[in-house]
């Protein structure tokens, strides 16, 4: 897929900036804080109605506006698409296709397809589970966006679920057990859903980031990636994930009344990354933990490529000049020129030169892009 042109109205420090991309590497050059990083996320909102800075919609619009909007022109094997996402300041955002409002937006989702690679990947091994789930949950968006619908039912009733047992912190148990089997029934059948498509996903993407590690790191290491869901147990059938759910909410009922919240379910589960059988976080240098990124990153895009049969979009967000050549060379060996690609780098020099030639360069200074002849 080829994003074609991309428009931005009063989002982030973008007053109203249009940009065209001519090529399929396009390096955004810039001083920090110039908008670099808020140009990749307008793509990356596009791609999965998320952003991995978790900016509130009310942070997006530009100060001192009310509304923003991100367009795009967008070309793909079945045919051209115009992307229309809406935000605004004080109610909720709407997205468009071709001019038409589309009321539910995982038909939104799907359609643009990017992967995004940020120095803030590396929390992926650093970091608490929360951030991992969060990966995996924007990386199933896009492999099957009802996916999207399908995490919202489970939120929404697990909210539901926590509003009903603070309210009832000091009650007695036995006075509470019919009600609260009525949110277990709704929280076991939204959250087996969730937890058999991570599993799905984990099983897919492992070996092929694997063998990403292992060709990256010469074959020196072992990585794997396991779903530990919260809920653990063999099953796979929907039914028997349902009971053993259900056996583990029983067993913390009373826990669960002292605390006031909801200790069972996929919003505690774990991905659990390790090298040579030793927990990445734990494994080693931060070049070791760098290649472990890159190579989830690579198998993101080998997976959605496919699943949706068109190569997504990479967004490299600072991250070029942070990989030694060697890694450097795999990813932009990778990438060629069959995935469009936007990079964004506060200078030009850690770049191949044959690179420069074949990309099209944007300067970004406080929210404006200037298009440069030719660089030679
Ligand atoms: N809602 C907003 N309204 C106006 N300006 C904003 C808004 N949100 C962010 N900004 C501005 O955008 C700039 C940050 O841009 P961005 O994160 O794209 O930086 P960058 O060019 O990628 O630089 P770096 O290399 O530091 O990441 C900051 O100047 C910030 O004040």
């Amino acid at each position: 897929m080829y994003l074609k042109t991309l428009h931005l109205r009063q989002f982030r420090n973008y007053q109203d900036q249009k940009v065209e991309f001519a090529a399929a590497k396009t390096i955004l050059v810039g001083n920090n804080a110039q908008g670099k990083s808020n140009l990749l996320e307008a793509v990356e909102l596009l791609a999965t109605l998320r952003s991995h800075r978790m900016g509130r919609d009310r942070d997006l619009v530009k100060e001192g506006e009310s509304t923003a909007q991100i367009n795009a022109t967008l070309e793909r094997f079945s045919g051209v698409s115009e992307l229309t996402l809406t935000l605004r300041r004080q109610s909720r955002r709407s997205v468009a296709i071709n001019g038409e409002t589309v009321r539910r937006q995982m038909d939104f989702l799907g359609i643009l397809n990017a992967v995004e690679f940020s120095s803030l990947d590396l929390e992926l091994v650093r970091g608490g589970p929360d951030g991992r789930r969060n990966w995996l949950d924007t990386l199933l968006i896009q492999l099957e966006p009802v996916y999207a619908h399908l995490l919202h039912q489970y939120h929404q009733v697990l909210r539901q679920r926590n509003a009903f047992l603070k309210r009832h912190l000091e009650a007695p148990a036995k006075s509470l057990q019919s009600e609260l089997a009525i949110w277990d029934a709704q929280l076991v059948t939204a959250g087996t859903r969730v937890i058999r498509r991570r599993d799905r996903a984990i099983q897919r993407l492992a070996p092929i980031a694997a063998a990403w590690h292992a060709s990256i790191s010469g074959s020196t290491e072992v990585l794997e990636i396991k779903y530990a869901p919260n809920i653990s147990g063999e099953e796979n059938q929907p039914g028997e994930i349902e009971q053993a759910f259900l056996g583990k909410i029983q067993q913390r009922f009373i826990a669960e009344l002292n605390q006031g919240t909801t200790l069972v379910g996929p919003h505690r589960d774990e991905i659990e990354l390790s090298i040579n059988q030793t927990p990445a976080r734990q494994y080693g240098s931060q070049g070791q933990q760098r290649t472990l990124v890159l190579a989830l990153k690579l198998a993101e895009l080998q997976l959605i490529e496919e699943v949706v049969k068109e190569p997504p979009l990479l967004l490299l967000d600072d991250v070029l000049a942070e990989l030694d050549p060697y890694r450097q060379n795999q990813l932009l060996d990778t990438i060629q020129d069959r995935f469009q690609t936007l990079i964004t780098t506060t200078h030009l020099g850690s770049f191949d030169s044959q690179w420069l030639k074949s990309s099209q360069i944007l300067f970004v200074k406080a929210g404006e892009i200037s298009f440069p002849a030719a660089i030679s």
